[in-house]
């Protein structure tokens, strides 16, 4: 498999970078930070969230957050929703694209989302096709792809089962998240080759946070196995509130300036990106978590 020659960045910082800060950030600072991500040119910014209020308090305003972005057309600002009532609150508040989100791991599902495998698959079926009646696009998420923050290791073939169950029941993408950041790319291709027994490559995204230094290594990795999306996050912002000790996801200047430096079109304006970065941090008042843009600014 060669190495594709575009790949389409899923830029998640508002949403996974922000879920797990724990002082409020305001509506103000999350418009502003999409607003400048829009500027640089992400063709997809995962925008909010429609979870509880009490289990993610930060994603509390992801009505006004949508409300206020300037939508630039061609460009997708997905939302999650883990069941109907979070996806009748996306529908109402305009979302043209949304995410559910399972785990290959029984302990994470429990832990993030308060049901089994088989219970959550069984609440996004009507997520799911109300979406796709509605003419909403359904990405749909798996993670502890490579490992569980309670119960370790995590086989290829849980995760391949969970994907092809998202797939057949609709999701037009499966992101693979390596939660905790545990992955290496060996098991990273292992992983993505046991998807690929089932879904086509082109179905598929990868989604590494970098707890150990090993994201950008696993995305050359995946790359290698020709997938073509990545979520990343804007300044590294990020980790999971049920995936204790998770680092950030990658940071997206980093992962832009290794595809361009590999020659791989993204269409991200890198300097833009990294003034993204640096305002975020600024209203966060925390060091930048993207080696690129510290090295550039
Ligand atoms: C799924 C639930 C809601 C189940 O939570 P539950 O407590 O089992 O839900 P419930 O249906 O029994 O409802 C309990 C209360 O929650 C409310 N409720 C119920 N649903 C909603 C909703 N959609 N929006 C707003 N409120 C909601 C509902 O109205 C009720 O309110 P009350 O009567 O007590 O006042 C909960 O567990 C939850 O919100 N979990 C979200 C966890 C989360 O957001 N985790 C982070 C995202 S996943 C992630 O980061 C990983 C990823 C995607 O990035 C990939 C990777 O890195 O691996």
């Amino acid at each position: 498999m060669t190495i594709p020659p575009a790949v389409k960045i899923v830029e998640v910082g508002p949403r996974d970078g922000l879920q797990n800060e724990a002082s409020p950030v305001s509506v103000q600072t999350k418009i502003g930070l999409i607003d400048r991500l829009t500027a640089a040119g992400l063709p997809v910014i995962e925008s909010g969230s429609f979870v509880s209020p009490k289990w993610v308090p930060q994603m509390a305003a992801s009505a006004e957050v949508l409300a206020g972005i300037g939508q630039k057309p061609g460009v997708v600002y997905p939302v999650l929703t883990p069941n109907m009532q979070g996806l009748e609150a996306a529908l109402a508040a305009g979302a043209l694209e949304v995410a559910v989100f399972g785990a290959a791991s029984e302990s994470f599902s429990q832990k993030n989302i308060n049901c089994s495998i088989d219970e959550s698959l069984d609440r996004f079926a009507p997520v799911i096709t109300r979406a796709r009646d509605q003419g909403v696009k359904v990405r749909g998420y798996v993670s502890c792809v490579l490992g569980c923050p309670y119960e370790g290791d995590i086989t290829p073939a849980a995760v391949a089962g969970v994907a092809r169950k998202l797939a057949a029941m609709g999701c037009y993408e499966i992101s693979l998240g390596d939660t905790v950041g545990v992955g290496t790319p060996l098991k990273a291709q292992a992983m993505i080759d046991a998807v690929t027994a089932h879904l086509p490559v082109t179905m598929l995204a990868a989604h590494f946070h970098d707890t150990y230094g090993q994201a950008l290594a696993n995305i050359l990795a995946v790359l290698e196995r020709g997938v073509a999306v990545v979520d990343s996050s804007v300044a590294g912002l990020g980790g999971c509130p049920y995936a204790k000790g998770a680092a950030g996801n990658v940071a997206s200047e980093d992962v832009v300036y290794m595809l361009h430096g590999m020659g791989i079109h993204t269409g991200v304006d890198l300097g833009k990106l990294i003034e993204a970065g640096t305002f975020i941090c600024d209203r966060l008042g925390r060091p930048n978590g993207s080696k690129v843009a510290r090295a550039l600014n």
